[in-house]
């Protein structure tokens, strides 16, 4: 459960601009974001506000060019096996068969091999590919490979998962059961996540804290907090508030500035 005391990742006033052949392209300036030990944040926004950006920036992909991104206090040095990311488009190696794709990360850490070994079993059994274990990537389904990835990122000790539309690319009803795997996991593990979607009723689904972000580039414009006994009661007064009040948010972030 959310501790609200430790804050895990503190974005503070944390600016991008990305240089590419000479052209320099502002994708954030000066967005503030704390999410604390436990939570689990969604992150919204239209199409091309830095929402990537700032998960990039936690995940130590990309580095700030102005404040400071702190995980546990301490300036974010780079990628590293304790923030894990889970992409749209699973990022798993073909090569390898699942098992070795979840214990890729231990093993490379030197783990001793039976510790990788009892690693690999247990989180392949919490997202239920037991059946699969010897299976390649491309022999799964898709809701199947996100499990991988998630599975991945969970036996490599992550502290905070960040998450980039990961069931972006699923059917309907497959994003719902991953949705539903996914918070059973968080409340299992009181794993740290940051969720980055476009979709509102995902984000509310989800949620413990929602983050607007406004477009281009992004400053971060609300936070709204959901009663977590409300969460699964989609048709609560409560959560169509919040989904017309977000979805105004967001239109009016797409509408044409007026001349
Ligand atoms: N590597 C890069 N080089 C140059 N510009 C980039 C790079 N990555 C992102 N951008 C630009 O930065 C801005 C923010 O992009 P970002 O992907 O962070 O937004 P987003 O909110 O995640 O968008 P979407 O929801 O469409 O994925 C955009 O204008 C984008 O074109």
């Amino acid at each position: 459960m959310a501790d609200p005391t430790i804050p895990i990742l503190d974005m503070r006033g944390v600016s991008k601009t990305y240089l590419s052949k000479g052209r320099a392209t502002e994708a954030l300036r000066g967005a503030n974001l704390t999410v604390r030990r436990g939570e689990f944040v969604c992150l919204l926004g239209a199409s091309g506000c830095g929402k990537s950006t700032l998960l990039r920036i936690a995940a130590g992909f990309e580095a700030p060019t102005g404040g400071e991104a702190l995980m546990w206090d301490k300036p974010i040095p780079g990628p590293g096996p304790s923030r894990g990311m889970v992409f749209q488009d699973y990022g798993l190696f073909p090569w390898l068969t699942v098992r070795d794709n979840i214990g890729f990360g231990p093993q490379s850490r030197g783990r001793p091999a039976a510790e990788v070994r009892e690693t690999v079993e247990r989180y392949i059994a919490l997202v239920g590919l037991q059946a699969f274990a010897d299976a390649h990537p491309h022999q799964l389904s898709g809701g199947m490979k996100q499990r991988v990835a998630i599975a991945r990122v969970l036996a490599n000790e992550a502290e905070v998962v960040l998450m980039d539309e990961p069931f972006g690319a699923l059917d309907a009803m497959t994003r719902e059961r991953l949705q539903d795997e996914l918070l059973d996991l968080w409340a299992r593990t009181g794993l740290t996540v940051l969720f980055v979607t476009h979709a509102i009723e995902e984000a509310i689904f989800l949620a413990d804290r929602v983050v607007m972000m406004s477009p281009g580039p992004g400053r971060i414009e609300a936070v709204h907090g959901i009663d977590l006994p409300r969460r699964r009661d989609v048709s609560s007064p409560a959560f169509n508030d919040l989904r017309r009040m977000l979805a105004a948010q967001l239109h009016s972030h797409h509408a044409p500035k007026a001349a």
